[in-house]
Parts: structure tokens; sequence; C-alpha cells
């Protein structure tokens, strides 16, 4: 007898549009800098990583659309870190949040499928919903990562125009060979991205990355599916600079701020007031 086909798991571009409307247009990072465990009274050790990272989990996991553990912080302590973020990306997806891991992974196509098979497979210890990649070995070589969050349902958030002031120098390049010599290297990635969402748009499953710093996105953001905004709070970026960065867009933005969240830490109440605040004013100009 063969097999019946099994269903296709629902998309994220489904699942996060659903996570939004009911949790409200928001992203927090959970970036467990040495100086935030210091402000919570913290020791800078695992078992204060720990402490900062499940305290920010119990209190926002319920509520917040999305959670962007930042890799890095886990990483610097070795195993016992990653430990820490296998923890957490676990506890945080029971609880009903997305897990944007913000691992800004980018290589060629073969290690691409490597990465892909530590964040995104179904079975992976760290498997999140999502993970943000970086486009600048060529947009083909995120294939695997993007094949392979296709098949789990998963999302991929492409770097695209990011929120410190360095990244204009890459991303606002001419590419060679186009007319007048006027698309950017920006541009043409999102074009990849509208291409990757064609036929699933507005929920596309792949998003880019664009930060809410920019003066002005100076491109066509169209691109079917999320864009998620970094920059707000610590780095300047408020949420009443969306409408002017994002424009018709808008809707499509999730905003993410971390720093700025944490620091009201370690008070679960102050926390969630501080989140849920956030998301407010951000429905409020996207209104
Ligand atoms: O991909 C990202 O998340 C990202 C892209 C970008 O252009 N700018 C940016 O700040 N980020 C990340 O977003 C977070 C911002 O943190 P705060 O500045 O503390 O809100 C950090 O984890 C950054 O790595």
């Amino acid at each position: 007898m063969t097999p019946e086909p099994s269903e296709p798991p629902e998309s994220f571009g489904h699942r996060l549009r659903r996570a939004r409307d009911t949790r409200g247009p928001l992203c927090v990072g959970i970036d467990p800098h040495a100086a935030l465990l210091a402000r919570w009274g913290l020791p800078d050790d695992p078992a204060g990583l720990e402490r900062f990272t499940m305290t920010a989990v119990e209190a926002l996991a319920d509520r917040v659309a999305v959670l962007k553990p930042q890799s890095a912080f886990f990483e610097r302590f070795g195993s016992r870190g990653i430990a820490v973020l296998e923890k957490a990306v676990t506890v945080a997806r029971a609880a009903g949040a997305l897990v944007l891991m913000d691992a800004k992974r980018g290589d060629i196509g073969s290690t691409m499928a490597g990465y892909a098979a530590a964040y995104l497979d179904k079975d992976a210890p760290l498997r999140s919903d999502a993970l943000t990649v970086t486009p600048y070995l060529g947009y083909e070589s995120l294939r695997p990562a993007l094949d392979a969050a296709h098949a789990a349902g998963a999302g991929v958030f492409v770097v695209t125009l990011t929120s410190n002031p360095e990244g204009d120098e890459v991303q606002r390049a001419a590419v060679r060979g186009t007319p007048g010599g006027a698309r950017t290297v920006a541009q043409t990635v999102l074009d990849h991205i509208a291409a990757e969402n064609r036929g699933a748009a507005p929920f596309g499953s792949v998003g880019a990355v664009v930060g809410a710093t920019l003066a002005e996105a100076d491109a066509d953001l169209a691109v079917g599916g999320p864009l998620l905004a970094p920059g707000i709070g610590a780095q300047g970026a408020a949420p009443a600079d969306l409408p002017r960065v994002f424009g018709a867009a808008l809707p499509q933005v999730l905003p993410s701020a971390s720093r700025s969240v944490l620091a009201h830490g370690p008070d679960i109440a102050r926390l969630r007031a501080v989140a849920e605040q956030l998301a407010d004013d951000v429905r409020n100009v996207s209104s």
C-alpha cells in the first residue's frame, strides 16, 4: 500500500500573519549583552545567561508575535551557551511565539545546506521558525536554505538594507550592466525575494531585513512577504519613523527592538508592559 501523502506544513508567511493579527506587530530580540546581564544583576556566565534568557522568554513568549534570539551572545559561552539557546527556542515555541534565529548565515550553497540543516530541519535541536541570512555570496547561494525553509514551513529573512550606517557602500552599490547603472545591489536582492514569494504574496515566507533607521528606503519594497525592521529603540528609530521609511509597504513591516525592551528587566510585568506599549505604538502608526 502506498502511504497517504502527508499534508504540507502551514507556511511561515501564514503563521506570521496570524501571530501578528492575534499578538500585535512586534518582534523582540533576545540579545544578552554582557552589559544587560550586569544591569539585571546577573553574572556574565552561563548561569547568568540562562536566567536572563529564560526570564525574557517567560515574560514575552506567550504574548509577542516573534522572538529573535541573537546567536552570537549564546555562542560566546560555547556549548553551555548553545544549550541555553536550545532551551529558549523550545520553550518559546511551545508558548506560541515564532522564533526567528538571528544567526545571519551566508555561504556557498553546499555549506548553506549545512546551516539550513542546523536551523530549519524539523528535527534539528535548534529548529526555528525562521532564520536570518546574508545574500552577499549571491542570492542563489541561499537556495538550500530557501528550499529547506519551504519544506519545513519555515521562513528566511534576507538581510538587505541594514540599520547600520556602513551598509550603504555595499547595499546601495550599482549593479554592473543594469541600464544607467541605476539598479542597486539591495534592489536586486529585493527583486529576488519578490520572485520567490510570487504566488504566496502578501503572505510569502521569504522576508527582507530593512532597517527602521534608514533616512529613506529608496527602493521598491513590494516583496510579497514580511519586512523585518530592526533599529527601533537603542539605534535611534521609533515607530513614528516607520511610515516614512516603508510607505505603502507598512502593512508588511515587523518592527524589532532588543536592548530598549530588555533594559527594563528583570521585572516580568515591566518587560510585558514595555513590549505591549511598543506594539500599540506600531499599531497606531500603521492604522
Ligand atoms: O538582522 C537583524 O536582526 C539586524 C539587521 C540590521 O540591519 N540591524 C540590526 O540591528 N539587526 C539586529 O537587530 C538587533 C538590534 O538590537 P537593538 O539595537 O538592541 O534593538 C541586533 O540583534 C542586530 O544584530
